[in-house]
């Protein structure tokens, strides 16, 4: 295990480039499953999430070859091998083993997922996706046992808004006989990626991005290649960070429509934010107002983001309120910046947050992004060293943070974390 060490108090300064997006590439990479030839994904994500992503699919009997950013995946050889434990236990995503493993052999037998459980994380939406197809599905001490004769298109109206529902009865139904239609679907920039690839595949998907998708099944899909989008979480965080050191950073490789509800926000802030094609520029200023953040599903501010805005608030004037619509207790990182000298209480779904001056201290990172907030708000502390513990969580979604960080002028280093 290692911590992160960050001497804070320097703003930070230049270009930052972004990879390939983690929740696109959890959902593309057991996509591959479903085709019959070769998948080429570029931009991949240098990341934990996806390393495990890999080993898994070897264990399926697929082969597997990295080439810089890029991976081809050879599906051909890939058997329904049960997976009630072991790697499906380290990550959230591997629930899409269950909609691609159906989709292509019609029988899996996947463990609960695992990844950041920052509250209780059902997967019923799923579950009922993959029954109205015509699956018979069993919870088996703690596993799922899926099987379908044939699959066959249905019309499923999803109860709540979900990115892994919608992206895992697209996955399913792919394959079906028939028309599926998803109503109330998730809307996120990397369920239009899955779609994407999916119909460079051969599937015929419609509507993905709006609440409304229409999936025809087809026989077979092919192998294809495929860009992953840029990591939307991954920029906003950078573009928090260089508001909170009120530095002057120039985030690259993003697609700024994804990033609409952060730069919004940052600006009403009092944040300086410029958008061009492919990058947004963001120069912090010495004063920032207090501002209510509503946390919600795409279009809306992505609850990823929440945690390090949390921090950025306790660098304005006045008394903010964050409030998450889609993880009611997803505050876990809230008393890690109260023993940094944060003044934040929890009040059902929502974080006061008054503006403070943060000192350094030993924190520990609970999951992902409680990990994000606590190297935001390191970075903006003027004396000392804050250790963060905990890094294995973080190296889950940032490609390559100790050295983008150092580029930008921050002084972090990771140290074995002994005891
Ligand atoms: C790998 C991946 O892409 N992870 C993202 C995905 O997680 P994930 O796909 O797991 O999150 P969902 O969009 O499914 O969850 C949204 C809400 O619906 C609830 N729910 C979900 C499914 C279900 O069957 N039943 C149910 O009640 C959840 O508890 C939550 O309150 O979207 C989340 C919300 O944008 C992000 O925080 C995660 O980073
Ligand atoms: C919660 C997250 O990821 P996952 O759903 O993979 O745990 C996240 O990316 O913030």
């Amino acid at each position: 295990m290692e911590k992160l060490m960050v001497r804070g108090g320097r703003p930070l300064r230049g270009t930052v480039t972004i990879s390939g997006a983690k929740n696109s590439a959890v959902a593309l990479l057991p996509a591959s499953i479903l085709a019959d030839g070769e998948v080429r994904l570029d931009n991949l994500p240098r990341l934990s999430d996806v390393a495990v992503y890999t080993e898994i699919l070897e264990e399926l009997g697929g082969k597997v070859k990295r080439i810089g950013d890029s991976m081809i995946i050879d599906p051909s050889r890939m058997r329904p091998v049960p997976m009630p434990n072991g790697k499906v236990k380290l990550l959230r995503a591997s629930y899409y083993l269950m909609g691609a493993m159906l989709g292509r052999f019609g029988e899996a037998v996947i463990g609960l997922p695992g990844g950041c459980n920052f509250e209780p994380r059902p997967i019923d939406q799923h579950i009922k996706g993959f029954e109205a197809l015509g699956a018979t599905v069993t919870n088996e001490h703690g596993a799922i046992r899926l099987k379908a004769k044939k699959l066959r298109g249905a019309k499923i109206y999803l109860d709540v808004v979900s990115v892994g529902a919608t992206i895992n009865i697209m996955l399913a139904a792919s394959r079906a006989d028939g028309l599926t239609i998803i109503e109330n679907a998730a809307k996120e920039p990397e369920i239009i990626d899955v779609a994407t690839l999916l119909n460079a595949m051969g599937a015929r998907i419609k509507g993905a991005g709006t609440e409304t998708i229409r999936i025809e099944g087809v026989d077979r899909l092919h192998g294809c290649r495929h860009s992953i989008i840029p990591d939307r979480i991954q920029a906003a965080t950078y573009m928090i960070a260089a508001a909170a050191t009120r530095g002057d950073v120039v985030v690259d490789n993003v697609i700024p429509k994804h990033l609409e509800a952060v730069t919004a926000k940052l600006q009403e802030m009092g944040v300086h934010v410029y958008e061009m094609d492919e990058s947004i520029r963001v120069v912090g200023q010495p004063t920032y107002s207090a501002v209510d953040v509503k946390a919600l599903v795409y279009p809306g501010f992505a609850t990823d983001m929440q945690s390090p805005m949390t921090s950025l608030l306790t660098q304005a004037e006045g008394v903010s309120i964050l409030t998450d619509y889609v993880y009611s207790n997803r505050f876990k990182h809230v008393p890690e910046l109260v023993r940094m000298g944060a003044k934040i209480r929890v009040e059902g779904r929502s974080a006061i947050i008054e503006g403070s001056r943060l000192n350094s201290a030993r924190v520990r990172a609970s999951d992902l992004r409680a990990g994000a907030a606590l190297v935001v708000a390191a970075l903006t502390v003027e004396e000392g060293v804050t250790e963060i513990a905990g890094v294995e969580y973080i190296d889950r979604g940032y490609d390559n943070l100790v050295d983008n960080l150092r580029r930008l002028g921050a002084d972090v280093w990771r140290e074995p974390e002994i005891g």
